[in-house]
This record gives C-alpha cells, sequence and structure tokens, in this order.
C-alpha cells in the first residue's frame, strides 16, 4: 500500500553563500501492507515528523521513491498531489488542526466541499460520519466548546469523510489525558479491523506503538530496527 524506497532528505538553512546542510532522513526504505497499522517511532529529531511529511507530499525528498496504492507519488507534481491526497489520505495530527471558527459539522463537512460534493449528500454524509464518532449532539458545537478527546473525534470524522484507505497520524494522542487515549486507541483498532483502514502513525508513546502491527524504529534519521509487535 506504501512503498518507501532508499528515501534521503536534507533541510538547506541559512543565506545563499553561507548555507548549512542539515541531514535529516537517510536510506529509509520500508513498505506498509494494506490492513496494517504500522508506528514509526523515534527519539525527538530522529526525523518522524519528516518522514511523514514526505509521504503526505508537503515536502519533495532529495533522493529516493515514495509509491502510495500503486502511483509514483514522488513524480506527481503539487497540484496533482493535492488532488491525490484527498482521494487516498486522512490525516491525524495531535493539535486537532480544526477550524476555531467552523462547527464540529462544518469542520467535518470541509472536505467534501473541497471535492465538489453537493449539499444534501454533504449533510447525510457529514451525519453518518458524526454518529459514527459519537458526536451528533454536539455537531453545532465550535472545538472550543469540546473537549481534547471529543476534538480529536471531530479531526478523525473530517479524515474519514472521503472515506480514504489510509490515514497518516502524527502523535495522534499527544494532547490528550490517558483515559481518552485509550479510547482513541480502541477506535483506531476498531477503524483498522472493521473498515480495513490501513494507519502509519508516528508516535514517541508506546502505548500507540503497541497497537500497531509493526513497528519501526528511528535514530538520527536512519531506521535502526523494525520488529513486529
Ligand atoms: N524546515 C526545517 N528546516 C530545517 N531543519 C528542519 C526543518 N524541519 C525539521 N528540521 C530538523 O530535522 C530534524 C528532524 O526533525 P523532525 O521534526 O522530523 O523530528 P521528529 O522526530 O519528528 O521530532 P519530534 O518528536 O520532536 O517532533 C531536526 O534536527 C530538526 O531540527
Amino acid at each position: 500500500m506504501i512503498t518507501i524506497k532508499n528515501l534521503r532528505h536534507d533541510f538547506v538553512i541559512g543565506k545563499k553563500g553561507r548555507q548549512t546542510i542539515i541531514p535529516v532522513l537517510a536510506d529509509i526504505s520500508f513498505t506498509v501492507e494494506k490492513g496494517e497499522i504500522v508506528t514509526i517511532v523515534g527519539r525527538s529529531g530522529s526525523g518522524k515528523s519528516t518522514l511523514l511529511n514526505l509521504v503526505s507530499g508537503f515536502i519533495h525528498p532529495k533522493e529516493g521513491e515514495i509509491w502510495i496504492s500503486g502511483e509514483k507519488v514522488t513524480d506527481l507534481n503539487e497540484t496533482k498531489f493535492a488532488d491525490f491526497r484527498i482521494k487516498n489520505l486522512g490525516f491525524i495530527f495531535q493539535s486537532f488542526q480544526l477550524i476555531p471558527s467552523m462547527t464540529a459539522f462544518q469542520n467535518v463537512e470541509l472536505p467534501l466541499i473541497l471535492k465538489g460534493v453537493n449539499q444534501n449528500e454533504r449533510k447525510k454524509q457529514t451525519e453518518i460520519m458524526l454518529k459514527k464518532v459519537g458526536l451528533l449532539d454536539y455537531q453545532d458545537h465550535y472545538p472550543g466548546e469540546l473537549s481534547g478527546g471529543q476534538q480529536q473525534r471531530v479531526s478523525i470524522a473530517r479524515a474519514l469523510i472521503v472515506n480514504p484507505p489510509i490515514i497518516l497520524a502524527d502523535e495522534p494522542t499527544g494532547s490528550l489525558d490517558s483515559e481518552t487515549e485509550e479510547e482513541l486507541l480502541e477506535f483506531i483498532q476498531e477503524l483498522n479491523r472493521d473498515w480495513g483502514i490501513t494507519f502509519l502513525i508516528i508516535t514517541h508513546d508506546d502505548k500507540v506503538a503497541e497497537i500497531g502491527n509493526r513497528k519501526i524504529e528511528l535514530r538520527d534519521g536512519r531506521i535502526v530496527k523494525e520488529v513486529l509487535v
């Protein structure tokens, strides 16, 4: 489902003439099979977020290939990647990334607007999704009027609304207390088991890594360990 081949990335900082190259990732190769939950673990600064940004197409690697669902996405330009992203990838972030001036309903509906779905269909699908995450009664609440766990559920509903086969998650439980974290991890497992959604999750939390089928450990931008959980 996701194949990463010999990925290398570095950032260039500083003004012209005085530039410094910061090597961040080197020789990264791994696959994520359909229906798997794969976690990427590693200390702060080991390159986890950079790796996820590369897979998401927000940045372009200096070397290497990324294939997602049979498409060599490293060959896509920005516009084509944006189109690919909306059809194939859902995102969950630590900070939820909800739009504060929009209600739960409007936040979940937004990807359907971007996809050009008509209003009646949008209403129907958004309500189904809010019900699925147990928040139909909260549809008119703004993010600031919801708990952290509820906000994360809204963000999951928004990720799921376009039926993505793959969800990329960046520290999904990072802002949640332990009880809410457990609920969310159960929910991720349910989505994986019952909906067949494939997950690539970056985390430094052992509890999150435990729900994965495989754990890939990064250190200083390289894969040092890959284990079945
Ligand atoms: N835009 C950028 N420009 C320059 N350096 C960057 C940039 N983004 C990240 N880096 C550097 O790349 C390295 C890896 O950062 P990255 O955010 O990928 O690590 P991480 O494992 O996700 O860390 P954390 O767990 O703290 O989020 C760090 O040394 C960081 O300073």
